[in-house]
């Protein structure tokens, strides 16, 4: 059995930068394993996550650990020792719970503003601006989600900003500046810390990942 970590990852995922930034936040070192997803997923990636067969995996001691948030919540709890991103008091770690969890609708959301068109399209332009709003409101005045520090919702969420910026913008027809001002100038607070700035692609790069993604899936 291979000792350590293990990261199973895809270099612009989102879900993957969520760990590789947290890891980087707690200090641990880890084996970085870029996957081929476009192509034949490899054995280790099926047999570590049969059921959903998706990136990241991180892969403890040799034992496999699914789904992003799940991997954020078991770092917290596998190394103590390392710096915690939840807050201390249960109701807290509640709401930054809810709170990282309802970030994956601007993913979700943002996927349909470019795989679709009319109606579908502008559906979604709605749902992404009341998603916006309420990140934007629940950020309110403070620095970071749980108040002065960066912590688990931040580094949940910060992984979709250079996907809302250019591309959902541009498809979607709204800009995150004059729709949730709040939540602009937090991504670029968020943006200061080396664990994302070092982790994150610019949203060109990741615009151009779209458009490989609409010819490959013949999305005109
Ligand atoms: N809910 C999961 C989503 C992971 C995911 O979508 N992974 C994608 C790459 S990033 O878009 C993936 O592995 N896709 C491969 C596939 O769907 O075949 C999580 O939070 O870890």
């Amino acid at each position: 059995i291979k000792k350590g970590l293990v990261l199973l990852d895809f270099w612009v995922s989102p879900f993957g930068q969520r760990c590789r930034i947290a890891l980087a936040e707690k200090g641990l070192p880890y084996e970085y394993s870029e996957q081929e997803l476009l192509g034949t997923k490899s054995e280790l990636l099926l047999r570590s996550n049969p059921i959903h067969k998706k990136i990241p995996v991180l892969i403890h001691d040799g034992r496999p650990v699914n789904e992003s948030l799940v991997i954020l919540n078991y770092l917290e709890e596998a190394f103590p020792d390392a710096p915690p991103l939840l807050p201390a008091d249960p109701y807290a770690r509640a709401q930054a719970r809810f709170w990282a969890a309802y970030s994956d609708k601007v993913y979700e959301v943002g996927s349909r503003l470019w795989k679709t068109k009319g109606e579908a399209q502008s559906q979604a332009r709605a749902e992404m601006l009341q998603v916006l709003g309420n990140l934007d409101g629940e950020l309110g005045e403070k620095p970071f989600f749980a108040g002065e520090k960066f912590g688990f919702v931040d580094l949940a969420l910060v992984p979709f900003m250079p996907w809302l910026t250019p591309s959902f913008e541009r498809y979607g027809g709204f800009s995150v500046a004059e729709v949730a001002p709040r939540l602009a100038a937090w991504a670029d607070r968020c943006m200061e810390r080396e664990s994302v700035a070092k982790t994150l692609y610019p949203g060109e790069k990741v615009d151009e990942f779209i458009t490989l993604l609409k010819k490959k899936y013949g999305i005109e």
